[in-house]
């Protein structure tokens, strides 16, 4: 659905983009994750066309972006919805005449966009509030009027830029489950900004995460959680502290093996002594991770490698 190849981005001489590479299927919900100016902006701009690029291709439904102008530019933001951080609501219309905006525009009947915007406001549940201002709402209520302006059109895709970075975290959790209903409900692929890797975790699919320009990481969530390497670790300002004595492993737990007695068991099987150093249970979207660090014996080394080697969970001999 969008196909990014070798796609480089410079304003005026400084390249914020550089050889970026990645695919996003429909359906999915996608996080373009990283710090602020490592390009994530610049990235949903290229994806709606609102910026050029220099190198390389982006290809929406299989149609180049660069190439596109006037009409078949207008078509291709028809099936683009965004929201922002800041919502944008136009502060003089109600909500009522802010979702039927892109109707406005579109040139659609009155009968058409009353019954639309009404439909609208029953899916952010702000049928109630339909003669507010934006003034009179919430910052989560304000979202949800975007959310709807933004689905007017019956978009594919959904491009959300920091859209819950405004708001405090029992609101953004709410708003999260507003976009996961909508893309379940209605199959629209949503590519998400952010530099929060909790609001990546509580609902992507896959996710990149670029730092000054490139992608450094990229991959389903749970594999970038479940063995985080050095850059996922600075990202989610991750410090493993670990005994200086002995020998550390770390052991990743995959989705399917997460609640199993693993390490009781090895411990038993084994008839070794070791201390867990380090532990951590990740909560993503729809599963569980799990991420500990035992600190061994070295006479014991052998034993455990072996043992760890049959039991199919994911490990590591931590670096000093
Ligand atoms: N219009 C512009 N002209 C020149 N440089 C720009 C422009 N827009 C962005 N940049 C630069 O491009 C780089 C990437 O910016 P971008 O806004 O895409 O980053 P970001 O990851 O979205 O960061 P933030 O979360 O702070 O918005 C930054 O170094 C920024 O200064």
């Amino acid at each position: 659905m969008i196909e990014v190849k070798n796609l480089s981005k410079k304003y005026k001489e400084v390249e914020v983009l550089k050889d970026i590479n990645f695919t996003i299927n429909q359906g999915e919900i996608f996080g373009l994750v990283g710090h602020s100016g490592a390009g994530k902006s610049t990235l949903l701009r290229l994806i709606n066309g609102l910026e050029n690029y220099q190198d390389g291709s982006l290809k929406v439904n299989g149609v180049e972006i660069k190439n596109l102008k006037g009409k078949d530019l207008r078509e291709l933001r028809k099936n683009i919805g965004m929201i922002f951080q800041h919502f944008a609501l136009m502060s003089r219309k109600n909500v009522f005449d802010n979702v039927a905006m892109p109707l406005n525009f579109w040139g659609y009947d009155k009968n058409h966009t009353q019954k639309r915007v009404d439909e609208l406001l029953e899916i952010v549940g702000l049928i109630d509030k339909k003669y507010s201002y934006p003034s009179e709402l919430s910052g989560g209520q304000k979202q949800r009027v975007a959310i709807a302006r933004a689905l007017a059109l019956n978009p594919k895709i959904l491009l959300s830029d920091e859209a819950t970075s405004a708001l405090d975290p029992n609101i953004t959790n709410q708003i999260l489950e507003l976009l996961k209903r909508i893309n379940k409900e209605f199959g629209i692929t949503i590519v998400l900004v952010t530099h929060e890797m909790d609001v990546v975790k509580t609902i992507a699919n896959k996710a990149v995460l670029l730092s000054k320009g490139i992608i450094t990481n990229q991959g389903e969530i749970h594999e970038l959680f479940l063995k985080p390497d050095e850059n996922m670790r600075e990202f989610l300002g991750e410090k493993m502290i670990v005994p200086k004595d002995g020998i550390n492993i770390a052991i990743y737990f995959p989705k399917d093996v997460a609640f199993e007695c693993v390490i009781t068991q090895m411990a038993r099987n084994l008839d070794i002594n070791f201390n867990i150093v380090w532990g951590k249970i990740e909560q993503l979207s729809d599963l569980v991770l799990g991420h500990l660090v035992i600190n061994i014996d070295p006479k014991d080394k052998e034993k455990v490698v072996n043992y760890l080697k049959k039991t199919g969970v994911l490990w590591e001999i931590v670096k000093k």
